[in-house]
């Protein structure tokens, strides 16, 4: 059973359609990623799951609730992360909890949620003083306070240096252990591939495509990359006709092969055959980023 669905969603500000007939479910229990560059409609379709914007065609379903028709009871069930602004620089880490867990008929204790994310000692911290990383944390507190079975996290960890951005993802596979479905809005393809169970890439107001990260990496047409320095001199043309072989290059004295798995047997077995060894061997696999890529540049061709 999905929790959350969204069928044909359109949002339009004013002649600039933000969201242009997206559908999709969130299973319970997985994190959920909506993926896209800047201004492909990604905030805008979070807010609708999350009712702070009304869909101009097309429903939402939370957990079967309408999120703009019972946002009352939406309130309960679904935690959205809050936006630097909404909070007061002066309010400190206890006040921010105390105020928010005032919000809900059913809230967890503030501060062992506090501890668990590791704000236990900042408690008596105004938000202002937080660092970058305590603040983000604090949101998701703030988040994570009405005991939520939905959390819905838009771009989280920009801003976070390497360190922070890691800890935070620790976080996140942690509120999904605890069973809470996770909606994470973000354009880092590192963070979607680490963390999401399935994703949705969005590309101009549309899904352009929908699977776990694995199939959409799987999809992309540059699966595997060869490339190593010959032992002895090697005609590219032979590397060519090899079996899934995209494109050989050279790059300054490296032969670079583009393909697949199959290839990179075959262009093993024939530097084998030839006697010639492959210095500096070097194999690297596509990654979400080139699944992105290769999705949304073809999308564009057609
Ligand atoms: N309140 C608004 N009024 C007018 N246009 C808006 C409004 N909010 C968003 N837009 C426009 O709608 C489009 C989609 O915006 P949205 O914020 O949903 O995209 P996004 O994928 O979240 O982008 P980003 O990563 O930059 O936040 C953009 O072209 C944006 O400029």
């Amino acid at each position: 059973m999905p929790i959350v669905e969204v069928r044909g969603l359109y949002k339009r500000y004013g002649d600039r359609t933000a969201v242009d007939g997206v559908s999709f479910d969130v299973r319970e229990g997985e994190i959920f990623g909506i993926l896209g560059s800047n201004g492909a409609g990604k905030t805008t379709t979070a807010e609708c799951v999350s009712g702070l914007r009304r869909p101009d065609e097309g429903t939402v379903r939370v957990a079967g609730l309408d999120p703009i028709a019972d946002r009352v009871a939406l309130t309960e069930l679904l935690g959205a992360q809050l936006q630097q602004s909404e909070l007061q620089p002066k309010m400190t880490v206890r006040e921010a909890l105390e105020l928010y867990a005032s919000f809900y008929p059913h809230p967890v204790d503030g501060i062992a949620l506090a501890e668990r994310l590791g704000l236990g000692h900042a408690l008596g911290t105004r938000f202002a003083k937080l660092s970058g990383g305590q603040q983000q944390r604090l949101f998701i507190a703030l988040a994570l306070i009405g005991a939520p079975r939905v959390v819905v996290l838009d771009e989280l960890t920009t801003g976070l240096d390497p360190r922070g951005r890691r800890e935070t993802w620790e976080l996140i596979e942690e509120i999904r252990a605890s069973g809470v479905t996770v909606l994470l809005v973000t354009h880092f393809m590192e963070e979607a591939q680490r963390l999401c169970d399935r994703v949705a890439i969005f590309d101009s107001g549309r899904i352009e495509a929908l699977g776990t990260p694995t199939e959409l990496i799987d999809r992309t047409s540059t699966a595997v990359v060869v490339s190593f320095r010959p032992s002895a001199s090697l005609d590219p043309e032979a590397l060519s006709a090899l079996p899934g072989v995209l494109a050989v290059r050279r790059d300054h004295d490296r032969l670079v092969v583009e393909g697949n798995d199959e290839s990179v047997e075959a262009v093993l077995a024939l530097l084998a055959r030839e006697g010639i060894s492959p210095r500096r061997l070097r194999i690297t696999e596509a990654t979400l980023d080139d699944a992105f890529l290769d999705i949304t540049a073809s999308e564009k061709l057609t």
